[in-house]
């Protein structure tokens, strides 16, 4: 993992598009290490969730709320990765940790994911400030446009919520503001080599492709909040979302011995109970 604090010219880029992307966050080994644990843990497939999109293509994702002492916990727990959240979020409150998702598209079957705000579904746990909210996603495997990867627009979360509605079984944002949007401001498709990192504000307008290549996308998005921010309707991440987070040593990813990702009761999401999902 890289051990360079943020500098303020990547504040300064996140503040203004709305996102940043860091290259080479981790390393080959540490890459390695959570591609495997993704494909050897039972937690993570006994957890997946199945999400269609409108076309009937269906991506998997695992959604826990407590980060352990497993592989992902401790990547999410990282000092290397709460000190950028901290550097990118408003306010001055504790960095806490909302969620973490395993998101799996896989070749040819993977779906795509609406135009939408990641606030859009958060506003509905009565999170009140957008800004102390944040996505961070890792590349556990290279995403590119022909895997779907993720799509952006720059300077959307300035904009502030859009409304959204139901697309299929996923929540998107309103079309017309997506519209207006792409005819003043540019669409970014975020390519990533596996171990980059991106960050995202809460209300930057994203969306993604189906996958019909040959190759996997599979990334990890944990959701960072500052413990002021109380989600008042947000009964299901018990807590966790205003929890400050353990912060843990970088070296720990692959120097600790990991728990297994259910033995630390991580706390998986079942897919009746999301409010966002439903
Ligand atoms: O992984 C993707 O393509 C998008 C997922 C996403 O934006 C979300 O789960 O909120
Ligand atoms: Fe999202």
């Amino acid at each position: 993992m890289t051990n360079q604090p943020l500098t303020s010219e990547q504040v300064r880029q996140y503040q203004q598009d709305g996102y940043l992307i860091v290259r080479n966050f981790l390393s080959q080994e540490e890459v390695d290490k959570l591609y495997r644990v993704a494909i050897d843990d039972s937690a993570v497939s006994k957890n997946a969730i199945n999400v269609n999109d409108s076309t009937g293509k269906r991506s998997k994702l695992s959604l826990w709320y407590k980060p352990g002492n497993d592989t992902y916990g401790l990547l999410t727990r990282s000092e290397q990765l709460v000190n950028a959240a901290d550097a990118l979020l408003d306010g001055d409150t504790a960095v806490c940790h909302f969620h973490s998702k395993l998101m799996q598209k896989e070749p040819r079957v993977g779906g795509a994911w609406e135009w939408h705000q990641d606030y859009g579904y958060w506003y509905k746990n009565e999170f009140l400030l957008p800004d102390q909210m944040m996505s961070v996603m890792v590349a556990i495997t290279d995403a590119n446009e022909e895997n779907g990867c993720l799509q952006v627009i720059r300077g959307s979360h300035k904009m502030g919520r859009v409304e959204h509605g139901f697309a299929g079984e996923q929540v998107g944002a309103s079309q017309r503001y997506v519209d207006l949007a792409l005819q003043t401001m540019e669409r970014v498709f975020v390519e990533l080599k596996a171990g980059d990192v991106l960050f995202f504000h809460s209300n930057i307008l994203h969306r993604s492709e189906a996958n019909l290549s040959d190759k996997p996308r599979w990334s990890m998005i944990s959701c960072y909040n500052r413990q002021a921010n109380i989600g008042y309707n947000d009964s299901a991440s018990s807590m966790s979302s205003i929890t400050p987070i353990e912060v843990v040593p970088n070296e720990a990813l692959l120097t600790w011995e990991a728990a297994g990702l259910a033995e630390e009761g991580a706390d998986f999401l079942a897919k009746e109970a999301d409010v966002a999902l439903k």
